[in-house]
């Protein structure tokens, strides 16, 4: 049984249709994803399942409870990150951690989070001194104090640095592995694709595709693209002939071939076969970046 089932969210503000059908389900122990946009309605949906905004429509239900009717018992068993101005500068990283522990019938050990998140250091600092990626730190805290089942993390890593964004993404795997399932918001595909087990592609209100991003790039069905160096008398037509191949171009010594499926394989076969060295092998495989575009019609960026 999923943890989190949406079936049909409608939500409009005024004339303007924010989410236009939204349906899908998150099983317990996944890294799930909700990518898009600016303005994509990803918050929209993830507060909508919070139970801090009403849909129009459709039906919402979070570990068998409904986060409108139930919301005392989901505010138990979900956590959400805190958006950066919900804390008073003055507070210190540990007082917020153990008042934030107070608000739940059952609560993590603030000492043991802080050192779980690697800023133990900054227990007795203020949160307005914390730096962006250790404030970061603490909303994730924040949202994991109460031993949550679930947890919504918004936009983890938006202005952190790339070192600091690895960190991050390495906490995030250690919370699921501790038996958190995640819900994770983001408008960054290297973050989308390193993490998420599965992951919904959201454009204009709608779900524009939802799969692993594995095969969401699978079923974009995109180009693959390999070139190296082979010597002059390399018969084309061999790998013409492939059924995975649909182009060979030839500039000299350099050979640039594309196709679909397993063309790795059956381009490396041939060569192997026939005795012919490829030099400086390289293939580009398509990205998540590249199914977004097609799967949507859109880019990401703005
Ligand atoms: N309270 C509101 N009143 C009116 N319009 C709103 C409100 N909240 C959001 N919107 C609009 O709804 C649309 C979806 O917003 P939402 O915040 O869900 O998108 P998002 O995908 O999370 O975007 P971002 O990546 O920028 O956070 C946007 O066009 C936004 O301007």
């Amino acid at each position: 049984m999923p943890i989190i089932d949406v079936k049909n969210l409608h939500k409009r503000y005024g004339d303007k249709v924010v989410l236009d059908d939204v349906s899908f389900s998150v099983e317990e122990g996944e890294i799930f994803g909700i990518l898009g946009p600016n303005g994509a309605g990803k918050t929209t949906t993830v507060e909508c399942v919070e139970g801090l905004r009403v849909p129009d429509g459709g039906t919402i239900s979070v570990l068998g409870l409904d986060p409108r009717r139930d919301r005392a018992e989901l505010r138990e068993n979900l956590g959400a990150q805190l958006q950066e101005s919900a804390l008073p500068g003055r507070l210190g990283a540990g007082e917020a951690l153990r008042l934030y522990a107070s608000f739940y019938r059952e609560s993590a050990d603030p000492d043991e989070l802080l050192e779980m998140l690697g800023i133990a250091d900054q227990r007795d600092t203020q949160f307005r001194r914390l730096s962006g990626g250790q404030k970061q730190r603490l909303s994730i805290a924040l949202a994991l104090v109460g031993r949550p089942r679930v947890a919504v993390l918004d936009e983890l890593t938006t202005g952190l640095d790339p070192q600091a964004r690895r960190t991050t993404w390495d906490l995030i795997e250690r919370v699921r592995d501790s038996g958190v399932t995640i819900v994770l918001v983001t408008h960054f595909m290297d973050e989308a694709e390193r993490l998420c087990d599965r992951l919904a592609l959201v454009d204009g209100g709608r779900i524009a595709a939802l799969d692993t991003p594995g095969g969401l790039v699978a079923r974009a069905r995109l180009e693959q693209r390999l070139t190296f160096r082979a010597p002059h008398d390399l018969d084309e037509q061999v790998l013409s002939a492939l059924p995975e191949v649909t182009a060979v171009h030839r500039t000299g010594t350099q050979v640039r071939i594309t196709g679909q499926g397993n063309l790795v394989y059956a381009v490396t076969s041939v060569l192997a076969r026939d005795h012919v060295v490829a030099e400086d092998l390289r293939v580009e495989r398509s990205s998540l970046d590249d199914a977004f575009v097609t799967l949507t019609g859109n880019g990401l960026r703005p």
